[in-house]
């Protein structure tokens, strides 16, 4: 069992990261909370998996459960689905004695915790993560939001949970696309801040990866809680875990959330900056194909079809934004990046397409 501490003052939390935990999380959300009535946010795919289980362990613990579930997918994660959930939390008639669980992906942390933050002005939640993405990256932080059609994430607010119990066993049935989707955060980690990682990375492969569940998962919690407690409202170095996110999230509305996964959106966002970067000058020689090389270890994309001028309208929209200039994050090399403000006329030079690899 491994548990890392968010100091974040009053809004501080634990992550409890252990194999098997979901049949006992009952208990040890008792010691965190004393509500009555539990809303379980999940969407169909992890209620059918492992709903029963998770409600048996709260009941045994005194605690009422309210099943909320809605379809699978980022489309989901929408306002009118955000909507759906008010209706079923005012129908379950939660209290802000009560609180929410998060049980799924990034998708229902995401939009879960968005309707926790905002129904009766807030109520508590736990995330109980259980994709790659959602272990190493969503649950911890802060960050919950809905989409717009103008684009990711547009909508939300910063509300941290009272605790996040992450159990790498859930990862057993997770389709090996979304263990790659996972993959493309986890090399994110390696390249802003994690080298050794990165060369962690370079040595595991799709076969040995189960084995190093709880490192990957532990070292990535470790670097964003030291991080987010640094910079809880993204006004600096917090940016950094928006390396490759500019273009990625481009990516993800240009094909309309149907094509490429946020994992794999940004894979290409990484890819190609660097590309640009080091054609620039900015990043040490060799690292572009040094990180496309493991994207494809992962078999993560490293570029789509769509032009510069396809991706640049969904650009506009990145919150690294103020005013027309935009921040973005760049590598000086592996496990070193650096915030590099562009002003608005030169932006397009960082999105054009791969000239080499
Ligand atoms: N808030 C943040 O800091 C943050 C960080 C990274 C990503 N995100 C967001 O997270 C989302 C992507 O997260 P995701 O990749 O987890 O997507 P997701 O929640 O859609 O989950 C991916 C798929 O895996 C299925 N699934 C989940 N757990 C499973 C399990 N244990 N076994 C079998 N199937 C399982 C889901 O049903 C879904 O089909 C994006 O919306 C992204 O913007 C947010
Ligand atoms: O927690 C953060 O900060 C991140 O940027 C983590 C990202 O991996 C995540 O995708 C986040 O949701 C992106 O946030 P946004 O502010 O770019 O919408
Ligand atoms: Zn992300």
């Amino acid at each position: 069992m491994k548990q890392i501490h968010v100091n974040l003052g009053k809004d501080s939390y634990d992550i409890q990261i252990e194999k098997g935990l979901l049949d006992h999380v009952g208990a040890a959300l008792r010691k965190v909370i004393q509500a009555r009535t539990l809303a379980v946010i999940s969407d169909d795919t992890v209620d059918g998996l492992y709903g029963g289980r998770l409600e048996r362990s709260l009941q045994e613990n005194g605690f009422t459960v309210r099943r909320m579930v809605f379809p699978a997918g980022e489309s989901s994660k929408s306002l009118r689905m955000l909507a759906n959930l008010y209706q079923g939390m005012a129908d379950a008639g939660l209290t802000r004695s009560d609180a929410v669980i998060t049980f799924g992906g990034g998708v229902t942390g995401d939009l879960g915790g968005f309707a926790a933050a905002t129904y009766l002005r807030g109520i508590p939640f736990i995330q109980i993560p259980t994709t790659i993405i959602a272990q190493v990256d969503s649950s911890v932080g802060g960050k919950v939001a809905v989409d717009l059609p103008s684009g990711k994430n547009q909508a939300g607010s910063f509300y941290q949970p009272k605790a996040v119990f992450i159990d790498p066993e859930l990862l057993q049935t997770l389709p090996i696309r979304f263990i790659h989707d996972g993959m493309g955060e986890v090399i994110k980690y390696g390249c802003i801040r994690d080298r050794s990682l990165f060369e962690l990375l370079e040595t595991v492969d799709d076969n040995s990866l189960p084995a190093y569940w709880e490192e990957i998962i532990g070292r990535c919690c470790a670097i964003k809680a030291a991080i987010v407690e640094r910079d809880v409202f993204d006004l600096g170095e917090r940016m950094i875990l928006n390396f490759g996110h500019t273009i990625g999230h481009a990516v993800e509305r240009y094909y309309s959330y149907g094509c490429y996964t946020h994992g794999e959106g940004v894979a290409v966002g990484m890819a190609m900056l660097t590309c640009r970067t080091e054609a620039m000058g900015l990043t040490q020689i060799g690292t572009a194909e040094r990180i496309i090389r493991l994207l494809k270890r992962y078999s993560l994309p490293a570029a789509v079809r769509a032009s510069a001028s396809d991706l640049l309208p969904y650009i506009g929209h990145d919150k690294k934004k103020r005013g027309s200039r935009l921040t973005f994050i760049i590598l000086k090399k592996i496990g070193v990046c650096e915030l590099l403000p562009v002003a608005g006329e030169d932006i397009p030079h960082y999105i054009r397409k791969r000239e080499f690899i």
